[in-house]
């Protein structure tokens, strides 16, 4: 079984055990499940830049990237820096999150929020938005499209805008439909690691004009993103590059001056 695969097999399992836990009732009556979203796609389409910082402590691909921060500094230190819009990674056992992490990046924060997850059900999309998410990701890897059509536009019901994340040309062409606000192009495919922006650049023109196009993974220069630009990209996702230093948010900072400059 590949690590995709077994994530979600996993999913299921924590799934059934949360909903014993936690009834959607109690998602619903949580205070965040009223706030009124901030739009993450019209942030990306008016800015310069467009980055999208990560909070990751760990990853299959590497392991522990950083396990000593606190997400409320992080999240400071991203919104400081100026970026569009933050990714906070909600899962426990391979990449070391929680929707606890969530919550406090936005007890922190205004900016827009991603939860970053692997979404099967519309349950998680509920717990997104009790936790005070703005965006969520789908994943055509491992979703049909009908699957992503029911969880697409339930989260657009509950006021959440959708990135769905495609790795190549069949995920993209079984997933585009108007429920979706932002397309991602994952330039690390989950099953293998292997990462290159080629994919981005390749798959560029046969995104529809209307979605916002991102850029997601193994990003680490200024010289990256302004060549993706030339290809359309308005939204770039990046996390181990800033999360591997000491001080994510002074990284970010530095990054977006130099891209400024650029
Ligand atoms: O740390 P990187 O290489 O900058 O990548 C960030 C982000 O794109 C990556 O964490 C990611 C993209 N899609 C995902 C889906 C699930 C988990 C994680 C991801």
């Amino acid at each position: 079984m590949n690590i995709l695969d077994k994530i979600i097999a996993d999913k299921h399992k924590e799934l059934v055990l949360k909903k014993l836990v936690v009834p959607v009732s109690q998602l619903e009556q949580s205070a965040l499940f009223e706030r009124e979203t901030v739009s993450l796609a019209e942030k990306l389409r008016s800015s310069k830049t467009g980055i999208i910082a990560e909070h990751k402590r760990r990853s299959p691909s590497k392991s522990i990237i950083n396990q000593g921060l606190n997400v409320e500094d992080v999240a400071k230190g991203y919104e400081d820096a100026g970026i569009s819009g933050m990714s906070v990674l909600t899962d426990g056992k391979y990449f070391g999150g929680s929707l606890d992490d969530l919550l406090y990046a936005r007890a922190a924060v205004k900016m827009p929020l991603l939860r970053k997850e692997f979404i099967i059900d519309e349950y998680q999309l509920l717990e997104a938005k009790a936790h005070g998410a703005d965006v969520i990701l789908l994943i055509a890897a491992v979703l049909e499209r009908e699957e992503i059509k029911r969880l697409s536009e339930f989260a657009k019901s509950i006021g959440l805008e959708v990135l769905l994340e495609v790795h190549n040309e069949e995920e993209l062409q079984k997933s585009i439909m108007p429920s979706l606000d932002m397309l991602g192009v994952n330039n690390r495919n989950l099953k293998t690691f292997e990462v290159s922006t080629d994919i981005s650049k390749e798959l560029s023109g046969k995104i529809p004009e209307d979605f916002v196009k991102v850029s997601e993974s193994g990003i680490s220069s200024v010289e990256a993103i302004k060549d993706l630009q030339q290809f359309g990209y308005k939204g770039f996702l990046i996390g181990e590059n800033f999360m591997k230093t000491n001080n994510p948010g002074k990284a970010a900072a530095e990054f977006v001056k130099t891209l400024n400059k650029l």
